[in-house]
């Protein structure tokens, strides 16, 4: 069974199927799952891409590290939002409740699977490209991770299955013994 205190985090860029594979692994480890997007709009009464259209990447950075903070689950899978990792606090706190894993995907898979990039709220400075976002992020999303699974060979079901194989080889993993 899992540790009692035990949630399951899910970082990566957009695309990467962190909603998704997110609510599949909850289902195969019989976990809770929160998806940090939907708190946001709930708690903001707004979408994502109105509060980065009105007031700035800043401001959903802000209001997405105030949701992580005030997180306080047990026994879920967390999927967070891409920019989660801006926030060195919110991250220390999944990470004392958790085991963080990286959807790790190239730049080319986030091009196709998200389309066009000024309909989805991403929350980046004007005037950074997308490869440089990616760069800044892969270093990120690697130095809060406890396990990487790359997410973008596999299918949805396949990459379910090499996170569980993937959780029994680390230590102290929020994952099932049998
Ligand atoms: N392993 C995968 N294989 C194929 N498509 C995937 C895979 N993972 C995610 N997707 C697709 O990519 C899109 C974005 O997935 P989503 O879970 O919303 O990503 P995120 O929450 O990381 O932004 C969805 O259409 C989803 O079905
Ligand atoms: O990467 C980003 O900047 C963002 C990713 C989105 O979530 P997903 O990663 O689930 O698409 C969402 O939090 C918001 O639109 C900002
Ligand atoms: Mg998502």
């Amino acid at each position: 069974m899992l540790e009692k205190s035990q949630n399951l985090i899910f970082v990566g860029m957009p695309g990467s199927g962190k909603s998704t594979v997110g609510v599949l692994v909850a289902k195969r480890l019989g976990l809770g799952f929160i998806d940090t997007d939907l708190l946001i709009q709930q708690e903001t009464g707004r979408t994502l891409q109105h509060i980065v259209d009105q007031d700035g990447y800043v401001a959903l950075r802000k209001a997405e590290e105030q949701v992580l903070l005030n997180l306080n689950a047990q026994q879920h899978v967390i999927s967070t939002g891409g920019s989660a990792v801006y926030s060195d606090a919110a991250m220390r706190h999944l990470k004392t409740g958790g085991t963080v894993v990286f959807l790790d995907i190239s730049l080319d898979t986030v091009f196709a699977r998200i389309g066009d990039f000024s309909l989805r709220g991403i929350s980046k400075k004007p005037d950074q490209s997308l490869l440089e976002l990616y760069e800044e992020r892969s270093a990120l999303y690697s130095r809060y991770a406890d396990l990487t699974i790359r997410g973008d060979v596999l299918n949805h079901e396949q990459v379910c299955d090499a996170l569980i194989d993937g959780l029994s080889s680390i230590k102290n993993p929020a994952a099932p013994n049998s």
